[in-house]
């Protein structure tokens, strides 16, 4: 056995524990890192990544065959699913790079590509080397949740983990699982030429806006996605090719391929985590608010940890616990200022507390500005104008603001630097936003809060008839 002391050994080599182990490198800490499968963890190899550029390619497809309404002739695309995937996966090789052992190993981290696991409270062994480290940072991400459905382990399925290596056009999608991901392939599957039918045990896209969620769903009804809420799935049977999904209420959908998008699970299996005393939750692994474990050397960060699940949330998780692991300042984590975003069309995309959280938390002193896509011009001329923005405002300062519609995944953006910052919507109305952009649509919505104060205020109309009557 090769014994190894660390300054800060990380466990998985995904979007959170790249972060930690780039950052603390570059500022003098001796950092090893461990990854069991492939660097760049779940976003580069099965999810964000791949996801966004089948996306891509739905949208292309989509393009040639809704053309007309731009004066250019609709033509019936000819897709090849196979070369879809080709693209999907030369994408990847595109920013594998970034991720490599090879550039991790030149900022001067240590990378063993081995599994880790716990044999005491501050040792972890990978293969044949025994590492004991100062701090540990696990970062081992999630994997598909698939619900113990009878009939499933005898019928073939696809996760986020295969869907992007299938070659083979499906006929007819079925997808469990009406969440970010399966909207995510129906739509993308749908545009490339797929039937699909959305099978969702309660409601689709449910832990957004409904309001905004509906119209998300409505154009994914109208492209020809069947969707059925709803519909908890009570049985599978079949082959391949030839799939029936039973739902409770004894309705029976056929297809000839089927995707599971039920949900996460947390990476712990391998992990050991009894040996260095680490507490689990129903999510993922117990964290305080500063991402420490119930062990105190060890922290959680990401997917593992059971909080909200995205990329973004995993680098921002990695900038805390360097700041606490390496200078040992305190650090504490923020939700409230998170965005994420559905990358479908129209997009859908939220940061802060949406309507009903607001409304429970504030009451009466809850404003909320909207604004419709249906009056913003650049919209207009790329003929996108289903969708609608939302602010949650409280005593002038937004605490929320949620979107469907058009880029919408793009304008949350200046939302999150103001909920961030806790900017007032005075900031975004100052703002002098270039026209004609769909951008513009945010400071409509600063001026949709203001406009009833200023145009509706019977003060404001004496004071300008007076001030009108003597300017020379
Ligand atoms: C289909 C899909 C689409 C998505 N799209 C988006 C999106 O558009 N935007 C967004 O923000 N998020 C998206 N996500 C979520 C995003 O991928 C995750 O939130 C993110 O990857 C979490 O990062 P992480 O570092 O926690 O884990 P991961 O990136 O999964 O990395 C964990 C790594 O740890 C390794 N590992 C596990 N156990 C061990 C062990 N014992 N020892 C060593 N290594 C181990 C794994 O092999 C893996 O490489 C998507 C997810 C999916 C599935
Ligand atoms: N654009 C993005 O940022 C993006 C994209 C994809 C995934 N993600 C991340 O990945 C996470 C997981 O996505 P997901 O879509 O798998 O999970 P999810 O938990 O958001 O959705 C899963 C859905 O499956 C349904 N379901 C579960 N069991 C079922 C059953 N037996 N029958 C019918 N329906 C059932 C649930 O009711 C739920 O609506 C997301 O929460 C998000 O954090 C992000």
């Amino acid at each position: 056995m090769k014994h190894i002391k660390t300054d800060l050994l990380v466990i998985g080599a995904g979007s959170g524990g790249l972060s930690v182990a780039a950052g603390a490198v570059q500022m003098g800490a001796d950092v090893t890192l461990l990854e069991g499968h492939k660097m760049g963890g779940d976003c580069l190899n099965f999810g964000c990544v791949p996801s966004k550029a089948l996306i891509a390619s739905g949208k292309a497809a989509w393009g040639q065959a809704h053309a007309s309404k731009y004066g250019v002739a609709d033509v019936v695309p000819q897709v090849d699913y196979a070369a879809a995937k080709d693209h999907v996966a030369d994408v990847i090789a595109e920013i594998e790079p970034n991720d490599s052992v090879e550039r991790f190993e030149s900022l001067g981290v240590r990378v063993i590509q081995e599994y880790g696991e716990f044999v005491s409270d501050r040792e972890v062994k990978a293969g044949d080397t025994l590492i004991k480290a100062r701090r540990v940072v696990i970062s081992t991400g999630s994997s598909p949740f698939v619900p113990p459905i009878p009939g499933l382990d005898s019928v073939p399925y696809q996760t986020n983990e295969t869907l992007f290596e299938l070659r083979e056009q499906p006929k007819h999608l079925l997808v469990i699982g009406g969440g970010p991901i399966g909207m995510e392939m129906a739509q993308a599957h749908r545009r490339l030429g797929s039937e699909v039918t959305v099978i969702e045990g309660m409601k689709a896209l449910g832990k957004d806006d409904p309001e905004l969620a509906a119209i998300v769903l409505e154009n994914l009804r109208e492209e020809g996605i069947q969707i059925e809420e709803g519909a908890l799935v009570s049985e599978v049977r079949g082959k391949e090719g030839a799939i029936e999904v039973e739902v409770q209420d004894g309705r029976v959908f056929k297809g000839t391929h089927l995707l599971m998008a039920a949900g996460r699970k947390p990476n712990i299996d391998k992990l050991n985590l009894e040996a260095a005393g680490i507490e689990t939750t129903r999510t993922g692994i117990k964290v305080d608010a500063g991402m420490r474990t119930t062990n105190r050397r060890v922290y959680a960060i990401g997917d593992v940890a059971g909080g909200l699940q995205f990329t973004h949330v995993a680098g921002y998780h990695a900038g805390l616990i360097i700041r606490s692991a390496l200078f040992g300042l305190p650090a504490k984590e923020r939700t409230d200022h998170i965005p994420w975003a559905t990358y479908t069309e129209p997009e859908m995309a939220h940061v802060g507390m949406t309507e009903a959280q607001a409304r429970d938390a504030h009451g009466d002193a809850l404003e909320v500005a909207r604004f419709h896509y249906t009056h913003n011009d650049r919209a207009i001329a790329e003929r996108k104008t289903k969708g609608l923005i939302k602010v949650m405002v409280v005593k002038g300062r937004p605490i929320g603001a949620s979107i469907a519609g058009y880029q919408a995944g793009e304008l949350i953006n200046l939302w999150a630097l103001v909920i961030a910052n806790k900017l007032k919507m005075s900031a975004v109305a100052n703002m002098v936003a270039p026209y004609p952009t769909v951008g513009e649509l945010n400071k409509r919505a600063a001026g949709a809060y203001f406009s009833p104060r200023l145009f509706e205020n019977p003060k404001v109309k004496s004071v300008v008839r007076f001030v009108q009557r003597w300017l020379p």
